[in-house]
């Protein structure tokens, strides 16, 4: 259904970094034809310049939208990461400037999970080196050092969305499955928690890591993990590149200690994909590695295109904040005709609900509905009223984004 929100022409959407057509398509089909597209990420003073009218924007995992950059983007409501990661956004600089973002958190959790599955057992019967010396003309016919995944030890550091589904895709081949995780986690098939990090390292012959980039998470796997892991030992990175110490990892390949890798994030990557990449792991022929792709399929990007669109367009029509990340998250019946619908969005502190309240009552209004959230920051109130004409609607409005705390005030219909 289309909503017929005011002046759907004046929100800008800017999609960066070739986010899939899906995206568009649903944006146009909910009435939304101020797009702007980029097939890569911007540089800095481009992004300044571009995001500076946008009402919304749309990022993968390049775009950095450090609070510098928010902050270049008066207009802007919402943000879209059509990824699962939202390490790439100032959440909390996003949240203070009451802007809701929004993800795609398990679009693309089977993509990776496949990738890290293949790689793993491509790794186990060494054949990233066989395959280099083929390319060289070298026939290497042997079996010294390849394994089959069959009833090896796969340790999984995150058993969240991506690790517990890689735990059942494995336990499917007869691996035998062990996972780290900070929280208490329900263990599919016959996987097993481990007590802490250490006692992981120590019993997998594979360690893949699912962990989203935060400070408990960057640098988890430096010199001193690798030296608790067991000798020819596998490490698969298809998190992010922060986590894993690069120079560490390049050293236990050059000792031998770790048997190869497989890495697909990495500490800096380049912004598109006319930049060159080098990493220290080039040299090594045990070493996969991939340009960011654990969730490049067709069918993730799609599904991402879809999902995040919607909820921009959602959020933008009506005012619905569910699955936020980083907001008070509000989920609003599809409005009734005969209604006008604000939102005010605030500092959460006291007097402010009542302030707004008092603006409605002391205008004769009645509020036909009323939906209030709130996270320590911010709080979030959608308000229904008895339909009003526009030019009274904007009235009201300019009271709204007068009332002492509010951040934002926006008038949806
Ligand atoms: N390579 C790629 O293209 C992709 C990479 N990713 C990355 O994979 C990460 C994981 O994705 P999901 O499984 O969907 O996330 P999730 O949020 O479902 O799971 C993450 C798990 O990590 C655990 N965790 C957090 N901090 C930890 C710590 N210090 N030690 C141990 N466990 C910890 C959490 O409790 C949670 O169970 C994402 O945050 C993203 O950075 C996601 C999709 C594609
Ligand atoms: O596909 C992308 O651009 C990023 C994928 C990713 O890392 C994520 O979903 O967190």
């Amino acid at each position: 259904m289309v909503v017929q929100t005011l002046n759907k022409d004046e929100n800008k959407f800017l999609l960066l970094e070739g986010v899939h057509p899906s995206a568009i398509e649903i944006l146009k089909a909910s009435g939304y034809s101020n797009i702007e597209y980029y097939k890569g990420a911007l540089d800095e003073q481009a992004l300044k310049e571009a995001i500076k009218d946008a009402r919304f924007v749309g990022v993968r995992s390049r775009t950095q939208l450090t609070e510098e950059i928010i902050n270049c983007a008066p207009k802007l409501a919402g943000i879209g990461c059509f990824c699962i990661g939202t390490n790439q956004v100032n959440l909390q600089a996003a949240s203070r400037r009451g802007i809701p973002v929004f993800n795609a958190p398990f679009s693309n959790t089977r993509s990776v999970a496949e990738l890290v599955l293949a790689e793993m057992i491509l790794l186990l019967r060494r054949v990233p080196e066989a395959n280099a010396q083929a390319h060289l003309g070298k026939w290497n016919k042997i079996a010294i050092g390849s394994h089959e995944a069959r009833g090896k030890r796969l340790g999984i550091i995150g058993y969240g969305h991506i690790g517990s589904q890689l735990s059942v895709l494995a336990e499917s081949l007869g691996m035998k499955v062990f996972f780290y995780d900070i929280e208490t986690k329900l263990p599919l098939g016959n996987a097993k928690q481990m007590p802490s990090l250490a006692a992981l390292l120590a019993e997998s012959d594979v360690i893949s890591l699912h962990v989203p980039e935060n400070p408990t998470t960057i640098k988890m796997i430096g010199e001193k993990e690798f030296n608790m892991m067991k000798p020819r030992s596998i490490l698969v990175n298809a998190s992010r590149g922060k986590v894993v110490d690069i120079d560490a990892l390049a050293n236990a390949l050059a000792s031998k200690h770790i048997g190869g890798a497989a890495i697909d994030v990495f500490p800096s990557e380049p912004a598109s994909n006319s930049e060159p990449f080098s990493s220290p792991l080039c040299q090594f022929d045990n070493v996969i590695i991939t340009p960011h792709i654990g969730g490049s399929t067709i069918e993730a990007q799609e599904n991402i295109g879809i999902e995040v669109a919607t909820k921009l367009a959602k959020y933008s029509d009506s005012g619905s904040t569910l699955s936020a990340v980083n907001f008070p998250e509000v989920s609003l019946p599809i409005p009734s005709k005969g209604v006008s619908r604000f939102i005010n969005i605030h500092k959460n502190q006291p007097g402010v609900l009542t302030a707004i309240n008092t603006l409605f009552a002391n205008r004769g209004l009645n509020i036909a509905g009323q939906y209030l959230q709130t996270s320590p920051e911010v709080g979030y109130v959608v308000i229904d009223i008895d339909s009003v004409d526009f030019t009274r609607a904007e009235d009201i409005l300019t009271e709204l984004k007068q009332v002492t705390g509010t951040i934002k005030a926006r008038l949806l219909f």
